[in-house]
């Protein structure tokens, strides 16, 4: 069953998703998971360690059951990670249950925001080495061109570059409102 006030945000790494999700959660007066947040709790190490010590298709796994475990809640907003579309098993489930917003942003912004950071085990070389800015402008742009077709399959699509978090707040804010009573107009009506 479909809950249109279960809010997934997906898209890149570094488009804003754990940073606006529960600016946003607080705004619309939601409950609010970060996946990525609740996979390290549940296996008391860290994504990076994950990657590291059990390799990327064992985090895909916990990804998928953790979805599981939200199952059909309301009125919560769930950041996803930015390769959670990618299994279709999870992409089924999260159209099926809620409603999908894509934060989208150009490669170029979104090398700026993540090249300081070191918690992203795919913007890594293969020994753990800090790629260089042009080095993650290119993985960036390959692997946003790869996963971009999926991304745009949400519901409400919401662009990034240029807006300061507050303000793609409060847009995302009216647009899941209207969203809602629309979806829940037409549930009504049928
Ligand atoms: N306009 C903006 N919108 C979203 N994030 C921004 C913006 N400007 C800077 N940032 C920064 O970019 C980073 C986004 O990272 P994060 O929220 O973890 O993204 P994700 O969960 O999508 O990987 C944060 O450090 C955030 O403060
Ligand atoms: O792009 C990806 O495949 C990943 C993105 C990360 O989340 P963010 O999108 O929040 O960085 C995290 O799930 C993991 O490092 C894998
Ligand atoms: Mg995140």
């Amino acid at each position: 069953m479909k809950h249109h006030s279960l809010i997934f945000l997906t898209g890149f790494s570094g488009s804003g998703k754990s940073t606006i999700g529960p600016l946003l959660a607080n705004s619309l007066g939601f409950e609010f998971i970060d996946l990525d947040r609740e996979i390290e709790i549940a296996a008391a190490k860290s994504i990076n360690r994950i990657f590291a010590e059990d390799g990327e298709a064992a985090f895909r796994e916990l990804e998928l059951r953790t979805l599981e475990k939200i199952g059909q809640q309301e009125r919560m907003v769930v950041s996803l990670g930015g390769g959670v579309l990618e299994n279709d098993r999870c992409f089924e489930l999260i159209s099926t249950h809620g409603t999908l917003i894509y934060l989208k942003s150009s490669p170029e912004i979104l090398t700026l925001r993540l090249q300081n950071k070191t918690d992203r085990p795919l913007l890594k070389g293969p020994d753990g080495r800090k790629l260089t800015r042009e080095e993650i402008q290119q993985r960036v742009t390959e692997l946003l061109e790869k996963r971009e077709p999926r991304y745009m399959k949400a519901d409400l699509v919401l662009f990034t570059d240029a807006k300061k978090i507050g303000t793609s707040v409060e847009e995302l804010t009216r647009k899941i409102e209207r969203h809602i009573r629309r979806a829940s107009k037409n549930t009504q009506e049928k």
